[in-house]
């Protein structure tokens, strides 16, 4: 079985979260994505992140079907980083193939991640293209550490079944969607 994780603030989710979902099912070939919301991304801050519940149950709303699976697990866990997250369901679940799934902005980043290199060495990843990241992902720092692992596109159905490291740059139909545009509308409607 080939799981993509996609984790996650999803605070608030979005149709950007559900389109990248459903191309990484097609195009890498799985045959489920787990949606992991996050109890907090160790990098942001965290004033205006809603309870876990909440975020679960908007995912699980608007993402949840029988191939997306939204889970709030990390927390019940103490999970902070994703590091914890990989090891624990590669031991636990030995027989899955893990695939990360994250957009292109978080791989501009992911040389700040906790043990960046070993999670790149604990599965492959799958970066998808986000507008105002898609130039910068490719040459981020990660990236270019981990270029030598990149594969083509072209192969992107067969990274599940590949020996880490090794990750594939996905291009496909783009969402400008943002949580934190969502949020700025929401609060700017509340105070109106
Ligand atoms: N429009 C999008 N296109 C591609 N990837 C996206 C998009 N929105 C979010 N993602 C990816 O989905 C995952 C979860 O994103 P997250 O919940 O942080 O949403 P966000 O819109 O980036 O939120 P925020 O604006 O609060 O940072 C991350 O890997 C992120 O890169
Ligand atoms: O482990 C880390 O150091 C780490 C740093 C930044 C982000 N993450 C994870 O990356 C995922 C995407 O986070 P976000 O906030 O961009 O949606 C989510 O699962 C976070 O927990 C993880």
């Amino acid at each position: 079985m080939r799981i993509g994780l996609f984790g996650g603030s999803f605070n608030p989710v979005h149709d950007g979260h559900k389109l990248v979902a459903e191309e990484a099912i097609k195009k890498l070939d799985l045959d489920a994505v787990w949606v992991l919301v996050t109890p907090g991304n160790p990098l942001k801050d965290h004033s205006e992140l809603a309870p876990l519940s909440q975020r679960v149950e908007g995912a699980r709303a608007l993402m949840g079907s029988p191939s997306i699976r939204v889970t709030g697990f990390e927390a019940a866990k103490g999970f902070r980083y994703s590091y914890e997250t990989i090891k624990f369901l590669k031991a636990s679940l030995a027989d899955r193939k893990f695939v990360w799934i994250m957009g292109a902005d978080n791989m501009v980043g992911f040389h700040r991640w906790e043990r960046w290199r070993d999670i790149a060495r604990l599965l492959p990843m799958a970066v998808y293209v986000r507008p105002g990241s898609s130039r910068l992902a490719p040459a981020s720092r990660a990236a270019t550490a981990l270029a030598r692992y990149r594969i083509d596109e072209s192969e992107a159905a067969t990274l599940a079944d590949r020996r880490p490291p090794a990750w594939v740059y996905l291009h496909g139909l783009m969402s400008s969607l943002s949580s934190t545009a969502i949020r700025a509308r929401d609060n700017s409607r509340g105070t109106k």
